[in-house]
């Protein structure tokens, strides 16, 4: 390639990623030559090398190839010591950035020492491209968790920060997290948002430091627009990684830039976690995926089937099939979507139409482990909520009729729902006598003949604690 081809490629360049990214990055860029199919392109700065390569070096490789059809490959290097490819201003600032990495090289140091795979600490985010708002079935227990993504992927003025998303195992929370970088990929392609769980974060801290290399990893998750730590209970018990995590946090935090964070519970509830982080995460909006309801799991399960009878139409499924799965599997999106794709597979490979004994064949085990073991606490707390008094008002001495009825109700359900005896449940609820649970007992089921009302209750618990 010829210095004028360069120069023309350079201005192309300036044309795609704009005049800001185009005098920070591209303009320091030297060509040094090509050889065997291998550009190599001499940056300022090690830091400036890892950059490039990373953000720019697809377009770079794809111009040069226009130019040089045998170029198959990029190789960044940094620029001699003595290089005037970057004003010097701009110099002393990459330098800063780079820290201790860009440092002049010694005399007898090689002149340019290619950018390795070591270096490129925050290589693209792996997302999958599954995980996309179209994909994403919305239902009463995700709708806020997902208009908050929504409103973070429009990529406007940040209004809440962080968006600190959390929920159960398999909810949802990282296919929001793809969704959002994929949105904003396409939408705002000037934008670095880096999405990385909280181990790799963890990972690339610990790989920094080892290679004494952590100015460069201050200054690459400094530059990032929109940074995404997936699973950040993973760093709890961690002390310098918590800190760093910290100090990456309140820099982006200052610069205005975008935050989204997933847990598995509220900032505040999470142990070992240090409460100058739990404060900070708690700062923006935090906003949790609820246990999946009926509706939704109905939806998600239509949803993933169309999409397989996109690929395989002629595939059949009885009616009743989805509905008795998003009946009996109601752990997690993930166990579900695990019950499918087994049901598709079996079903297509001994040519069978799914009928309801071929799902209850083919996924015993899973509709084993989905059986929903229902404890008596869980059925205190939803009967206490229903008739709206203190759980500990039904576990306590007091007679009168509005905590005995609620209490009742509970022993009964706690004896017809769960395997546990008059005895257990007796203990459970403050310790009373089973000869009062049978009471309880015997009481409610002769007012579920005759009271209406009470009949209605029983009901509407019962399937609130089957959902
Ligand atoms: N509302 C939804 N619509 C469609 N698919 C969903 C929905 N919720 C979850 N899923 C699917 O369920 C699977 C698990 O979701 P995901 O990995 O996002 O869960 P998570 O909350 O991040 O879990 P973990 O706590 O294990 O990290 C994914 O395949 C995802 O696409």
């Amino acid at each position: 390639m010829t210095t004028e081809q360069w120069g023309e490629l350079k201005k192309q360049l300036l044309e795609t990623v704009g005049e800001s990214n185009y005098r920070n990055w591209i303009e320091p860029l030297q060509f040094v030559d090509s050889t065997g199919g291998v550009a190599r392109i001499a940056a300022p700065t090690n830091f400036a090398g890892t950059y490039v390569s990373r953000n720019y070096g697809d377009l770079i490789l794809h111009r040069i190839s226009s130019f040089d059809s045998g170029v198959r490959r990029i190789e960044f290097s940094t620029a001699p010591a003595n290089t005037q490819a970057i004003p010097a201003a701009r110099r002393t600032e990459a330098a800063a950035a780079a820290g201790a990495a860009a440092a002049p090289a010694p005399a007898a140091a090689p002149a340019r020492r290619p950018v390795s795979a070591r270096d490129s600490m925050l290589p693209p985010a792996p997302l999958d491209s599954r995980f996309t708002f179209d994909t994403f079935v919305v239902g009463k227990p995700n709708e806020l968790a997902h208009a908050a993504a929504r409103r973070v992927a429009e990529g406007g003025p940040v209004t809440f920060n962080p968006l600190f998303l959390y929920g159960g195992v398999g909810l949802g929370k990282t296919h929001l997290m793809h969704a959002i970088a994929w949105e904003l990929k396409t939408s705002h392609p000037e934008l670095n948002v880096v999405y990385l769980s909280a181990e790799q974060f963890m990972y690339r801290f610990v790989q920094a430091l080892r290679d004494k290399k952590i100015m460069d990893f201050k200054s690459l998750f400094r530059s990032v627009d929109v940074l995404m730590v997936d699973d950040v209970q993973f760093i709890a018990g961690k002390d310098s990684t918590q800190e760093e995590f910290f100090h990456t946090f309140n820099a982006l935090i200052d610069q205005n830039r975008q935050i989204i964070i997933s847990g598995d519970c509220p900032p505040g509830e999470m142990k070992d976690m240090e409460e100058r982080i739990k404060s900070r995460l708690q700062c923006g909006l935090v906003v949790d995926l609820h246990p999946t309801d009926y509706e939704l799991r109905l939806g998600i399960l239509q949803s993933k089937t169309d999409s397989f009878r996109a690929q395989q139409p002629d595939l059949v499924i009885k009616d009743g099939v989805l509905e008795f799965l998003a009946h009996r599997i109601s752990t997690n999106v993930r166990v579900l979507e695990g019950a499918l794709t087994r049901l598709f597979a079996f079903a297509s490979l001994v040519g069978r139409e799914i009928t309801l004994e071929l799902a209850q064949d083919c996924l015993s085990d899973i509709l084993r482990a989905s059986e929903r073991k229902i404890t008596v606490e869980e059925i205190q707390r939803r009967v206490s909520d229903h008739y709206n008094i203190r759980l500990s008002d039904m576990l306590g001495p007091k007679r009168v009729r509005s905590f005995a009825r609620p209490r009742q109700v509970a022993m009964y359900l706690a004896k017809q729902m769960t395997s546990r005896s008059l005895p257990e449940i007796g203990r459970r609820f403050g310790g009373r006598d089973h000869t009062t649970v049978l009471h309880g007992v015997k009481r409610i089921e002769e007012l579920r003949q005759q009271d209406g009302q009470i009949a209605e209750d029983l009901e509407m618990l019962r399937r609130a604690l089957e959902a």
